[in-house]
């Protein structure tokens, strides 16, 4: 029997949450008096259906049954945990409790309020000490922060079993000790939202500027080491402390609009280094240096796969070296393609990097060399591209982590519908792959091979024909099992 959630308010919040409790086999009641609401949510499982599931590498448990309850009551029948999520407006929610209360005075209900506190959610309430803030994150299906805050009405072991719950469909509710408006992630949005506002208002920078101050920057980095974290490495190895001496007087210089700040003294100071001491004090700096590198690769390398914010920055510096690179130099020899590093996503149970990824790495190196000749992206969204239609991996060396990687490419052959090409995976001069590839050019509308553009096979034909110079790779034309010479 599956367990089941309530749902009361089907909206962004209400959906998301509905999408994190069906995908994780939980069934879902919604109330919410939206005629829309089915529809809304309805799409919003569709955003989760295709998205959470690749963050699994294990299967899925079977989805949950998913009904849209005529009453609250009806709603929270069964259910073993509660979450509100109706509009920001107090009076709602205290109404709404009052209304789940009358038929589950002792079940869970946590709120997905933005800025009240526990406290103020309880009043009024018949048993106030089932609500509390369980505060999430848009996307609720893929971010899984959820801010539990309880007030001294909540019994301790309450607010333990909703944490439970809430890890349980893979969520990391942070425990919030003292409550306060906003909770602690909201307080940074709104002091961010804030000085966002005041700078498009005096004119100082648009949306967009803002937006890529932060995606291009500061925002990688909060992404995978908060605001502490960052500021110690910040410090150099004289750590937080040598950061705060360095940055304290800043505090009373006009950087913010925002100008109530606490007192900056040695206790301010003795207390920010004690707690960053105790958080990160277990990696030196240089560790932390690297820790931060690797994620941050490993964040850029996925908006790099996307071509998206600071992905297409990466994309866009390769495409402008690749055509200096071959504009300049010689095509006599096969073309360094593509450089990577193996991340630890990409190591499996045997502690190397898994076999996937050599073909990865190849693809790489053949997309990079289509967009050289013109058939990348653009010429794709036009309806015409190279499809792999066979491959020859002979992996002859293990990969381990943190290892860089070249990807090198030599036309073997080309026409204009067929590319014969052989890569090599190189770790410095070490040949770890070779992968001989033949390429077919295809109409995608039609699914059928047809001949290249003339602007294609204008740039391909100098280069085939520069290659043919090149010894022919001895791999070339083995097949599977064959014995080496
Ligand atoms: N939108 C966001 O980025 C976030 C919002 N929140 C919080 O989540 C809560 C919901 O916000 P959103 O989903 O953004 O708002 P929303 O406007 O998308 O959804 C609110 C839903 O509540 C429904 N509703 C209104 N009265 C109702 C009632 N008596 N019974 C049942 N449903 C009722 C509405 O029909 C609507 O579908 C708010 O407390 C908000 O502060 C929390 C995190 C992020
Ligand atoms: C803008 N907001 C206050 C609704 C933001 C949140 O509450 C959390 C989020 O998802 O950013």
């Amino acid at each position: 029997m599956a367990r089941k959630a309530a749902i009361i308010g089907g909206g962004v919040i209400g959906g998301g949450w509905a999408a994190r409790f069906l995908l994780n086999g939980w069934d879902v009641a919604v109330f919410d008096p939206d005629p829309q609401a089915e529809r809304k949510i309805g799409e919003v499982l569709a955003n989760a259906r295709a998205a959470l599931p690749a963050l699994s590498d294990v299967p899925m448990p079977a989805e949950g049954k998913l009904s849209f309850a005529g009453t609250i009551t009806e709603a929270v029948e069964g259910a073993e945990y509660i979450q509100e999520s109706v509009s920001e407006r107090l009076e709602l929610k205290h109404r709404v409790f009052a209304q789940i209360q009358q038929s589950a005075p002792e079940t869970l209900i946590g709120s997905s309020t933005s800025g009240f506190k526990p406290s103020e959610l309880q009043e009024h309430a018949a048993n106030p000490g089932t609500i509390f803030v369980a505060h999430p994150f848009n996307p609720v299906y893929l971010l899984p922060l959820a801010e539990v805050v309880p007030s001294p009405k909540n019994a301790a072991r309450d607010i333990e079993r909703a944490k439970e719950i809430l890890r349980e469909i893979g969520m990391f509710p942070l425990h919030v000790r003292k409550e306060i408006d906003a909770h602690i992630a909201d307080r940074f949005l709104e002091a961010v939202w804030r000085e966002a506002l005041w700078l498009v208002k005096d004119g100082v920078a648009t949306t967009e500027e803002i937006d890529e101050a932060i995606r291009m920057g500061f925002g990688l980095r909060w992404g995978q080491m908060g605001l502490f974290e960052t500021y110690r490495v910040a410090g150099g190895e004289a750590g937080m402390k040598h950061f705060m001496a360095q940055f304290g007087p800043c505090l009373q210089w006009p950087w913010t609009k925002l100008t109530d700040v606490p007192e900056f003294n040695d206790e301010l100071v003795d207390l920010i280094a004690g707690q960053s001491d105790a958080q990160s004090g277990h990696h030196s700096i240089r560790e932390l240096e690297r820790i931060r590198d690797s994620n941050l690769i490993g964040f850029l390398r996925a908006l790099k796969d996307r071509n998206w914010g600071a992905g297409k920055v990466l994309r866009e510096h390769d495409a402008r070296r690749a055509v200096a690179f071959h504009d300049a130099a010689p095509t006599g020899a096969p073309l360094v393609m593509a450089q990577m590093q193996v991340l630890p996503g990409w190591i499996d149970y045997n502690g190397h990097m898994t076999e996937s990824r050599y073909l990865f790495a190849a693809s790489e190196t053949s997309d990079a060399f289509l967009r050289l000749i013109g058939a990348g992206m653009d010429y794709v969204a036009a309806g015409h591209s190279y499809y792999t239609a066979e491959t020859h991996i002979m992996h002859l060396g293990e990969c381990k982590l943190g290892d860089r990687l070249t990807g090198t490419l030599q036309v073997l052959g080309a026409d204009e519908k067929r590319l014969h090409v052989f890569i090599r995976i190189q770790r410095g001069d070490e040949v770890v792959a070779s992968l001989e590839q033949m390429l077919l050019h295809v109409d995608m509308k039609a699914n059928k091979t047809c001949a290249a553009a003339p602007g294609v096979l204008a740039k391909l034909d100098p280069i085939t024909q520069a290659h043919k110079a090149l010894p022919r790779p001895e791999a070339a034309g083995r097949f599977v099992g064959q014995r080496r010479a």
